[in-house]
């Protein structure tokens, strides 16, 4: 008899990936006659970050399953926020169980959580901080998120409601982070089908109070948001929201790529961009342009908003003899002579 539906499925969802990293790390290793002595490097490491949660557990049990069957190391990490009590001892629990599954190495990581955009916001910056370390520690190729097509769906939804376009449409990417180390192997996969998983296979899963609570935003939309929808909409909107994420991911690219090579051609002999010839870019393209030119003028990106961008686009579009705007970074965007001059004032 296989294993258990759900179990089948997590395992093929990391298989994938797996087989994915092999080919970007360990090309041609193959083909190589086994019987000749090579330099070979050494296997590559893929880590799992688990949080002890379902989602996470599943991906740790699949990982473990399928990376010996490729030559492939496998091992865990589990972050303590510190924001409960006995989260070190949870922390140690939780290694503990990536140890029985036969993970190697495998480590506790406590961070210090600040208070930068909130608390979501706080935890999260300190725990890639902590895994983009580990990772280069370990000399890992990859760390597996455990993400589903849930969080993808509340994600999509998070980003409609902040109303800054397509790009924040397109969620969290299946492959992200410096040289792409962060996977999400169950992007397509549904919370359900991780549960059963753990389920079938015994494992012993957590459940974040934090992720019950109604204080957080993600919780209240995962709790109260999406079962409203479903209720009003039908059982398919995760499915729609998270294939949204992805056509909207392409969308953006290709407008990127356009802004990218339409900026060379309204950009004068001295480099500075030219007001007419914006106009006569479509407004996505012409926003890209406009983005870019304030984060290259030094505006932090995270800190600018569409609204930002929408009054820097009216000395285009709107001109009717409007003063300098400001913008994050201590940036200033204004009309010099049919010019938009942006700089750092
Ligand atoms: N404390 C943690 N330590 C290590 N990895 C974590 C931690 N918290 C989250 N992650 C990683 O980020 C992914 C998404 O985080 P999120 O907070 O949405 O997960 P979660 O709700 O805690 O559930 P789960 O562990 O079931 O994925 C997790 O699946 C896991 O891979």
């Amino acid at each position: 008899m296989g294993p258990h539906p759900a179990v089948a499925a997590i395992r093929l969802a990391v298989r994938r990936v797996l087989h994915d990293i092999l080919i970007e790390h360990a090309p041609g290793s193959a083909d190589l006659p086994r019987d000749v002595p090579h330099d070979l490097p050494p296997p590559p490491l893929v880590l799992v970050a688990c949080s002890g949660g379902a989602d996470s557990m599943a991906l740790a049990s699949a990982l473990a399953f399928e990376a010996p069957k490729l030559g492939i190391r496998a091992g865990g990490i589990t972050v303590d926020h510190g924001l409960q009590s006995g989260s070190d001892l949870r922390a140690d629990e939780v290694v503990g169980r990536l140890v029985d599954l036969g993970l190697t190495p495998t480590e506790s990581i406590a961070v210090t959580v600040g208070r930068d955009g909130g608390p979501e916001a706080a935890a999260r910056d300190a725990r890639y901080a902590a895994l983009d370390a580990a990772a280069r520690r370990h000399g890992a190729c990859a760390v597996l998120l455990g993400h589903t097509r849930d969080d993808q769906a509340e994600t999509v939804l998070l980003g409609l409601a902040r109303g800054s376009g397509i790009r924040s449409l397109s969620g969290m990417a299946a492959v992200s982070g410096t040289g792409g180390r962060y996977r999400r192997p169950f992007l397509q996969l549904d919370r359900q089908t991780a549960r059963k998983a753990c389920m079938a296979q015994s494992l012993p899963v957590w459940d974040d109070p934090h992720n019950a609570d109604p204080a957080y935003t993600r919780s209240r939309l995962r709790h109260e948001g999406l079962p409203a929808l479903e209720k009003a909409l039908g059982k398919g909107v995760v499915e729609a929201l998270a294939r949204t994420a992805q056509l909207s991911r392409d969308d953006a690219d290709a407008l990127d790529v356009w802004a990218g090579q339409a900026e060379a051609s309204v950009r004068d002999a001295a480099g500075l961009l030219e007001c007419a010839k914006l106009y006569a870019l479509p407004p996505a393209v012409r926003r890209r342009i406009l983005r870019r030119a304030a984060i290259e003028a030094g505006a932090p990106a995270g800190s600018l908003f569409a609204r930002h961008i929408e009054e820097v686009d009216r000395l285009i579009t709107g001109w009717r003899g409007q003063g300098a705007i400001n913008l994050p970074g201590k940036v200033v965007a204004q009309r010099q002579g049919g010019r938009l001059v942006i700089r750092q004032g």
